[in-house]
């Protein structure tokens, strides 16, 4: 790990335990983000992505293996710390949006700054202005249910953005959408990495790894290939 890297990982491994028997979803996998980066994973389905995603978005732990985010290794902290590192460093968007059915778009925003304590004088205002940023501005007091899947992944992706993170990872982001629709979501998220931000995107679909400048396959749990797109 270098003072560069966003991301790394030594030798993660991820078993599970069921009816007795193990599961190895990630045997052994390791690699380096650097900060800025645009890194897509591959693979099919069963080879370990979700699973990775999760640890990297610190919503699970790994059985063995370091994983560092921004120089701390988050093996190591505490849950509180944990919880405090997945609130203000890492932006999610999940596949199924996740959004709350009785909150307005702008509550939806909000919510990030809620759960770090962060809902302060302006919060308001800048979650507005996220709103508008995803091209929500006239739909702010809409409730999920009142909003197409495109717009919904929009208000998702604003909210994650709530507490500036660096970090922004997207498990699946466009799998719900038509070709129109993820083709927007796909711009967002280019713009995100183009103002600096690192992000970190699971998908099945060839043209959107095609536009990241990286992309790594998993296979049976381990790093298959990893490669940088010139
Ligand atoms: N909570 C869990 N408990 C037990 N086994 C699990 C759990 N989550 C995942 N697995 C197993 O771990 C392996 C990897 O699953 P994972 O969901 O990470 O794969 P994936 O590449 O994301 O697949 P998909 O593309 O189908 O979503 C699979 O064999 C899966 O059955």
């Amino acid at each position: 790990m270098t003072s560069s890297d966003a991301v790394s990982i030594h030798d993660l491994q991820k078993h599970y335990v069921v009816g007795g028997e193990t599961v190895k979803a990630l045997r052994g996998v390791s690699f380096d983000v650097p900060v800025g980066d645009y890194l897509s994973i591959m693979g099919p389905s069963g080879s370990g992505k979700s699973t990775l995603l999760n640890l990297l978005g610190c919503l699970d732990r790994p059985t063995s293996g370091s994983f560092e985010l921004g120089g701390v290794d988050v093996a190591r902290m505490a849950d509180d710390q944990l919880a405090e590192t997945r609130a203000t460093s890492l932006g999610i968007v999940f596949q199924s949006f996740n959004l709350l059915p009785s909150l307005t778009v702008v509550e939806n925003i909000e919510l990030p700054l809620y759960y770090s304590g962060r809902l302060g004088r302006g919060a308001r205002e800048r979650c507005e202005q996220l709103a508008k940023r995803v091209g929500l501005g006239n739909r702010m007091d809409h409730r999920p249910t009142q909003l197409s899947g495109g717009q919904q992944q929009r208000v998702a992706i604003a909210r994650s953005l709530a507490n500036d993170p660096r970090f922004i990872l997207a498990d699946e982001p466009t799998g719900n959408l038509d070709s129109q629709t993820t083709d927007d979501i796909l711009h967002l998220l280019d713009e995100l990495n183009q103002e600096g931000r690192t992000l970190i995107i699971v998908t099945h679909e060839d043209e959107v790894a095609e536009r990241t400048k990286r992309t790594i396959v998993l296979r049976d749990g381990q790093v298959q290939s990893d490669k940088r797109r010139a």
